[in-house]
């Protein structure tokens, strides 16, 4: 993306390049590159700016709030939210996830600290766990995982906003919000009153997956949610033995609804055991291994969300 002066300063042969979002010293290379620019000393710093969301009367508490949707359950949305939560910190950011997954919250299992539960402070508000860098607030940190599917129906819809206001933040830049699964009441309900920037919607590649992507990318549009974009999961496994790549779920489904929705497709992630088995045991690759190959295609796709996520903030401003 081209880089406006205000986003630079110079002191003798230091240069410093500030972004208002999350990024990786990547960002820095064409300028280190640049005949005239590559003479001084780079540095990168973050600052990531708030940008405006769909509720505009209500205060700006949380930071950046990024809801992870998917219509179909089991596709890997909250993998995903862990994922891109993990990345977006690695990139600089200050970031918080919520698990709104009320029927099943997955995130102590795939952050760890299952044993841990949330501590309520004087003004009855629940401190959140740091983990791996990351603060993060669930259910299943509050009730017992097995108890967690009674906060089903109108009591689920109460439960997440009560989550979401009654979690004493740090100051975040980002807060990631794995979503329940599904269209329905809860998701609708969600998006109509909190204050969000933007969503991800998750998919696989299958057919059944991709129709109800399409089903919460409408349901988000509806209520003045913008898309800043979709994750292909699953989009294929390489067999670790000879290599042979198969598209078990199909192939490109993910990319053929962007194009259709006009929406950025912001990344194709594949069936890797290596993904899942991190996940199982509290200790997700992007933080226990940052320079995998993996960590890095997921990181991308944090970098190219952070960029979506605020180039089209200042389109929408511009209207
Ligand atoms: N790219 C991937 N490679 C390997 N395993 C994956 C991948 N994505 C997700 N998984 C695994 O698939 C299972 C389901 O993923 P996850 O819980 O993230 O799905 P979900 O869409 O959030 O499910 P639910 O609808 O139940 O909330 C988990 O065991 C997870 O570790």
């Amino acid at each position: 993306m081209p880089v406006p002066a205000s986003w630079v300063t110079v002191d003798e042969n230091q240069a410093v390049l500030t972004l208002p979002f999350a990024a990786s010293e990547g960002m820095l290379e064409p300028l280190k590159a640049d005949k005239t620019l590559g003479a001084y000393n780079w540095q990168l710093r973050v600052a990531v700016e708030k940008l405006p969301n769909s509720q505009p009367e209500l205060p700006m508490t949380f930071g950046n709030v990024i809801v992870v949707s998917s219509g179909k359950g089991g596709v890997g949305k909250s993998s995903v939210s862990v994922q891109l939560a993990l990345a977006l910190h690695q990139l600089g950011a200050n970031v918080g996830i919520l698990d709104a997954d009320v029927y099943g919250p997955s995130l102590p299992t795939m952050l760890g600290g299952q044993e841990e539960k949330l501590e309520i402070n004087a003004q009855q508000k629940m401190i959140p766990h740091q983990r791996h860098g990351i603060w993060a607030s669930s259910l299943g940190y509050l009730t017992d995982t097995k108890d967690a599917a009674i906060w089903r129906g109108p009591m689920a819809s109460a439960a997440l906003q009560q989550l979401f206001r009654d979690t004493k933040w740090p100051r975040l830049d980002y807060l990631i919000v794995d979503m329940p699964p599904g269209t329905g009441d809860i998701q609708l309900t969600f998006a109509q009153k909190l204050p969000i920037t933007g969503a991800v919607v998750v998919t696989t590649p299958q057919t059944v997956a991709l129709a109800d992507a399409e089903k919460g990318i409408t349901m988000f549009r509806k209520v003045g949610v913008p898309i800043t974009g979709l994750i292909e999961n699953m989009s294929y496994y390489t067999c670790s033995a000879c290599g042979h790549q198969d598209a078990i779920f199909g192939s490109e489904g993910g990319l053929e609804v962007a194009r259709r929705e006009q929406v950025p497709l912001l990344g194709q992630w594949p069936l890797d055991s290596r993904i899942r088995a991190g996940l199982d045991c509290g200790k997700p690759l992007q933080s226990a291994e940052p320079e995998h190959e993996l960590s890095v295609m997921m990181r991308n796709s944090a970098q190219q969300l952070a960029i979506e996520l605020y180039t089209q903030a200042q389109q929408q401003t511009k209207q």
